[in-house]
């Protein structure tokens, strides 16, 4: 691990781009202390006339020398151009693309550091909305013995062929729309890093690589699987995906068309299933298919599904609410401790193979999924949450304003939320929290180490409640 003091020379970043209110001189580049962290992961430091930087790989407490690459009238973006003293909690990434890449923001920072920025990050959110929470537990222990690395089980890697025949075959490069080449990506599972070489070989062989839109990569209990966005049906090319898969031992997924690509399973192996064990209760099955919702981290994901567990002490005969419920990660396990559970998704494709989950688990008969658009306030109104004893919800980034209203009303004993954005998160709990509701527990989990991606959850009880 660095040291303080020690000077680092630093690769060098984009070209200085100007937004429209670029300024007419460029200013002068200097020596510049962090003084924090913002939630993206940046740290943050004002230059001589006061103005905000936000400089990408530099942490808090660093002296670094910066060059600005994107002016703005309030503030600056830069990255580091040279690291003149360094703190303890900066590590080697371990990624040769870390800077370029725009997945990973925060390899450059121990597990640990980025650990408490989480915190700080969710604490902040809250307090901007005068709510203090109580103490914040992590789930993903787990992390710790891989360093938060070989987590990742899912990705999607572009393909481009450009005018000179040249192959391009990775993610997009950070701030730009353009794809450069991978050769790994540590934070994937080693069996999905491994297929990395390999497909570009294969993408080099094909009859038309142009006619490949991306490919996306899936690992579920030990099964891979393979799907290919090809842009117009090539059938040579099509055999040739069909010997990989077999030589690789993945499932082929293709979804042939420019617009809305028509997806077919082209492998006999069994359905793709991710299992999630329930204490006590042995594990449930989940089928589903590539394009479904499924949380990136599958330790991580048991973890969560534990304290939802854990922490609503969902009982049997209980009638539950799980809202945002893709193909049942949640509703199944509620549902085998006995719960009567109403799930609730937006995607017709996923709530059909959550019914078909709950019935090849047995669970059929406590379990009633509905389509239902939950941005609509008639959508949650039939489900009846006046009812309900326990409500869970999950949404995505956009957060849940209006259900937050309606149950703030409907006045469920417990809610957990479930949440991928702290900034919607505590907008939504101030709402709860006026209709009557007390924050019990908190959480960040370790979903996505080494990037400034955030999971949290909260345990909210009425306040007439014990
Ligand atoms: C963060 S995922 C959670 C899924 C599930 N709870 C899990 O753990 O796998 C959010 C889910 O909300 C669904 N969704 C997004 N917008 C929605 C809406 N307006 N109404 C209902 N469902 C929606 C998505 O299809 C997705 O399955």
């Amino acid at each position: 691990m660095a040291r303080l003091g020690t000077r680092r020379p630093v690769a060098e970043r984009p070209k200085r781009r100007r937004t429209s209110t670029a300024r007419s001189e460029p200013p002068q580049d200097g020596q510049l202390l962090i003084e924090r962290q913002a939630h993206d992961g940046r740290g943050v430091a004002r230059n001589a006339e006061g103005k905000t930087l936000f400089v990408e790989r530099a942490l808090p407490g660093e002296r670094v020398i910066v060059a600005v690459h994107a002016e703005h009238r309030r503030y600056d973006e830069a990255h580091v151009r040279e690291l003149l003293a360094l703190v303890p909690e900066r590590v080697t990434p371990a990624c040769t693309h870390f800077g370029q890449c725009g997945g990973c923001d925060l390899q450059h920072q121990a597990l640990d550091a980025q650990r408490a920025h989480r915190r700080a990050v969710l604490t902040e959110q809250f307090a901007h909305h005068d709510l203090i929470l109580p103490e914040i537990e992590l789930i993903g222990d787990d992390a710790r013995q891989s360093a938060g690395y070989g987590y990742r089980r899912r990705a999607r890697l572009g393909v481009r062929v450009d005018s000179d025949g040249a192959l391009y075959f990775g993610f997009r490069r950070r701030s730009q729309d353009n794809l450069f080449n991978i050769t790994q990506c540590p934070i994937l599972t080693p069996r999905l890093e491994a297929l990395l070489k390999p497909l570009r070989h294969q993408l080099e062989q094909l009859e038309a690589p142009r006619r490949v839109g991306h490919v996306e990569l899936l690992e579920l209990d030990g099964q891979c699987c393979l799907s290919i966005r090809q842009l117009r049906e090539v059938p040579g090319d099509i055999e040739r995906w069909r010997a990989f898969a077999d030589e690789h031992q993945l499932a082929l997924v293709m979804g042939i068309g420019r617009e809305q690509p028509v997806w077919h399973r082209l492998d006999d192996g069994p359905p793709l299933q991710q299992t999630v064990n329930v204490a006590g209760n042995g594990p449930v099955t989940l089928e589903l298919a590539p394009g479904d919702f499924l949380q990136a981290n599958a330790a991580v994901n048991q973890q969560l599904v534990n304290t939802v567990l854990e922490w609503s002490e969902v009982g049997p005969g209980e009638q539950v609410l799980d809202l945002f419920a893709g193909v049942g990660n949640f509703t199944l396990p509620l549902a085998a401790l006995g719960a009567r559970v109403t799930a609730l998704e937006g995607r017709a494709a996923m709530v059909d193979r959550l019914q078909h989950n709950a019935a090849r688990n047995g669970l059929a008969r406590q379990i009633t999924a509905r389509v239902a658009d939950l941005a609509e306030y008639a959508s949650l109104a039939v489900a009846e949450p006046d009812r309900a004893d326990l409500v869970v919800l999950d949404p995505p980034r956009s957060g849940a304003r209006t259900l937050a209203r309606q149950l703030a009303m409907a006045q469920p004993a417990r809610v957990v939320y479930i949440s991928c954005d702290p900034a919607t998160l505590a907008r939504d709990v101030r709402i709860l929290v006026e209709g009557g509701y007390r924050i019990e527990r908190a959480a960040v989990a370790d979903m996505f180490p080494q990037t400034s991606h955030q999971e949290s959850v909260l345990l909210l009880r009425r306040v007439d409640e014990r």
